[in-house]
């Protein structure tokens, strides 16, 4: 458990390094197989620069916080992280970023950004070859967690690869480890800048 949140907190500090996660934006989480009701998720505002293993705290699958942790503030997007763990119950981990890119790609006034042909499509899982074409959905951002939560639900369909944008906002990835979900938003990122910059 500590090494994982060693782990993370270092993905979150490498990513920050990458511009993905200016002003205290961006939230994650992961929880184990042993203890799957129980969410590891980050604290809200936590400047990311800094972000250690401490930073972590434990909610249930509601986005409540577990008594050792009463009145600590957990991410204010903690419900996304529910419902996705809900939705996909082999998931294991959740990443975010605020990245430059994917708000460009969002700002097209598109349901989804279609990406096809490329080689890093393949460390999306379960794609074998670079001759495919996946729809990232793009989702209108919100302060309204639980309607966005509800959205996902009712979108799930359009959830074929583990990634989503919110519009103006960033990009949510997930996966059953650390190793997944991290190979999942750096293949979704690399993704959006490279097509941005061909089309534009
Ligand atoms: C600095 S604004 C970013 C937030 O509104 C939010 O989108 C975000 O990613 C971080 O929120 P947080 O509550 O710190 O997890
Ligand atoms: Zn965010």
């Amino acid at each position: 458990m500590e090494e994982i949140k060693r782990e993370l907190a270092d993905v979150i500090r490498a990513y920050h390094q990458k511009g993905w996660s200016p002003a205290t934006s961006t939230n994650y989480s992961f929880r184990t197989v042993e203890n799957p009701d129980v969410i590891s998720v980050s604290r809200s505002g936590i400047d990311k620069s800094l972000f250690s293993a401490a930073d972590f705290m434990e909610v249930d699958m509601s986005g409540k916080a577990l008594p050792a942790y009463e009145g600590i503030r957990p991410s204010a997007e903690t419900l996304i992280h529910c419902k996705l763990y809900q939705l996909f119950p082999e998931m294991m981990c959740i990443v975010h970023s605020h990245s430059m890119y994917s708000v460009l790609q969002s700002m097209k006034n598109r349901a989804a950004v279609e990406l096809s042909g490329y080689e890093v499509l393949k460390g999306f899982e379960g794609i074998k070859t670079h001759e495919t074409t996946v729809q990232v959905p793009v989702f209108d951002n919100t302060q309204d967690m639980p309607a966005f939560a509800d959205v996902l639900e009712r979108e799930k369909e359009r959830l074929t690869v583990p990634a989503f944008i919110m519009r103006q906002h960033g990009t949510y990835a997930w996966g059953r480890n650390l190793f997944e979900a991290k190979r999942h938003l750096e293949t979704a990122e690399y993704l959006f800048e490279v097509d941005w910059k061909i089309s534009n």
